[in-house]
Formats: C-alpha cells, structure tokens, sequence
C-alpha cells in the first residue's frame, strides 16, 4: 500500500515547489496534488526525482477554480474545453510517471430542473465515453469520484453506486473510481461494506483520507481509520491512499496519526530519507 502526500492540502506552510522536499523529509514516498498546472512538468518531476519521491495523483484541469468551477465534465456548453484539457492533463501525467489522473464532473446551476439535470448527466456520459477512446499509455486510468453536496453543491456525482454504475455502463477498463473515504462518509456511510465491495470490484482505482467532519487529521475522525486499514492490509490492497486532509496546525505536528494508526512501516524510516 502507498501513502501519498497531498501537497494541495499538506505543507501549505511553504511555496508549492518546496512541499515536495518537505513531504519526502516527512518520509512519504508517494505524492499526489490536485492541479500541477502552475509548474512545469519537467520541473515537478526534477523535484520529484531529486527527493525520491513519485507522484501518483493529478486531477485534470477543472476550469476556473477559484471562479467556482469543480471541473468540466458534465457542462454541456464546455465540451470543447472539455476535450481540450485532456492533452495537458495526459502530458503532465506522462511526464511525472503517472498512470492515472482524476476528471472531475463538475457542478449543474442551482437554476436546473429535471430536464437540465439529464441534460448533464448525459453530457458526462458522453465526454467519458469519447475520453476513454483517446489514446493513453497502456494501464493508464481514468477515475471519477463522488464528492459531497456540503462541501461542493451542485456536484453531479455524489454517490459510490452511481460511479460503479456509470463505469459499468460505459464498459471500458480505463475508468476507475476515485473513493474518497471523506465525502463518502458524509453523503453513505456504512464504509467499510462499501469499501469491501469496491476493492472486490475490480474498479477502484484510487482511495483518499481525512477526518470527518472538518477533514483534518485521520486520527480527528468520526470515521474508525484504523478499521479502514485492517481492511486495506486484509484485502492486499496494492494502491495509493491520499492524504487530502487540511492539517489543523503544522504539517509535521500533525503526522502523529501515521504512528497511532500504526501506519509507520509506511513511511521512510529516517535512516532512508536523504
Ligand atoms: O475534493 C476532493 O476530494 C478531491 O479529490 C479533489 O481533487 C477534487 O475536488
Ligand atoms: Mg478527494
């Protein structure tokens, strides 16, 4: 199993570039953010490289965030901007050795009726049908996740099945489900049945982590984390789980919780960091 860093959300104490070196320090191997786009990609894996570090994670740009967008997918009037961001997306995911990146679906106006609604459902379908026919590395992964309506409103995918279903709809082994155990627990619950059934299904392809509510630390969670990884280790799970969690102080005060878990053999000891 590969605990990856979310440099989005952790070390945000320091400049982008620099959390890098400061997750390696923490003694993560893996790293995953949300967008990279700022930086150059060869920069990012110069980084990355020089702190033995691997990216496993990007997402796909997603519009104008800080106007509000949460991703392009399912717009109707953005499918060019759409089909046009997938290049960058691929190119960035290439570059850094990466064999997945995360679509996201966007959100409807809260001004749509029914009509509008099927109207960005079927836009969705579409423009995943037309992504995964576009050329990628082989094993390259799609993934689609479910977030929650409190955090994002008006975000089109919000539960477990309704990913599965659509994957299953689509019918191409290059869409995985991105499951994040966070908005999974606010909008279901019941996650360690859900979490059986999706490392059974042969579809998840990525798991994120944070306390719920407030996202913080793991160990600050309604949610039994150290449940969650019997579970992972009992079912050989062989992927990344993400640490997108805001820390409530200082990075590194925070990471007690890898120990509490008894996550340690995760990390580099301090004798292998360099
Ligand atoms: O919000 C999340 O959860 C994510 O994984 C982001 O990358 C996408 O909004
Ligand atoms: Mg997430």
């Amino acid at each position: 199993m590969k605990l990856a860093a979310n440099i989005s959300m952790m070390f945000t104490e320091l400049a982008f570039p620099d959390r890098i070196a400061a997750a390696a320090s923490a003694g993560f191997r893996w790293i995953e953010c949300m967008f990279p786009y700022e930086f150059e990609a060869e920069e990012l894996l110069d980084l990355a490289r020089r702190h033995n570090v691997q990216f496993v994670l990007i997402n796909a740009p997603a519009g104008d965030w800080a106007a509000g967008d949460r991703g392009l997918a399912s717009d109707p009037d953005r499918v060019e901007e759409f089909k046009k961001s997938i290049p960058l997306a691929l190119h960035y995911a290439k570059t850094l050795g990466i064999n997945q990146a995360h679509v996201l679906a966007g959100c409807y106006p809260k001004s749509a009726d029914a009509g509008d609604l099927q109207h960005y459902w079927s836009t969705y379908r579409s423009n995943l049908e037309w992504l995964v026919e576009q050329e990628a590395p082989t094993g390259f992964h799609w993934l689609i996740e479910p977030i929650n309506t409190r955090d994002v409103p008006g975000y089109l995918l919000n539960y477990q099945a309704q990913a599965h279903d659509l994957i299953t709809a689509i019918g191409s082994d290059r869409l995985r489900v991105q499951m994040d155990l966070y908005h999974c627990q606010i909008m279901e619950g019941d996650i360690l049945t859900r979490l059986r059934a999706a490392l059974a299904s042969g579809r998840l392809g990525h798991i994120q982590i944070a306390g719920v509510p407030e996202r913080h630390e793991p160990n600050d969670s309604e949610l039994n984390y150290r449940k969650v990884f019997d579970l992972l280790e009992t079912m050989a799970y062989q992927g990344a789980v993400g640490c997108e969690y805001r820390p409530r102080g200082d990075t590194l005060e925070g990471l007690g919780w890898v120990q509490q878990l008894g996550l340690t053999a995760l990390l580099r000891t301090q004798g292998d960091r360099r």
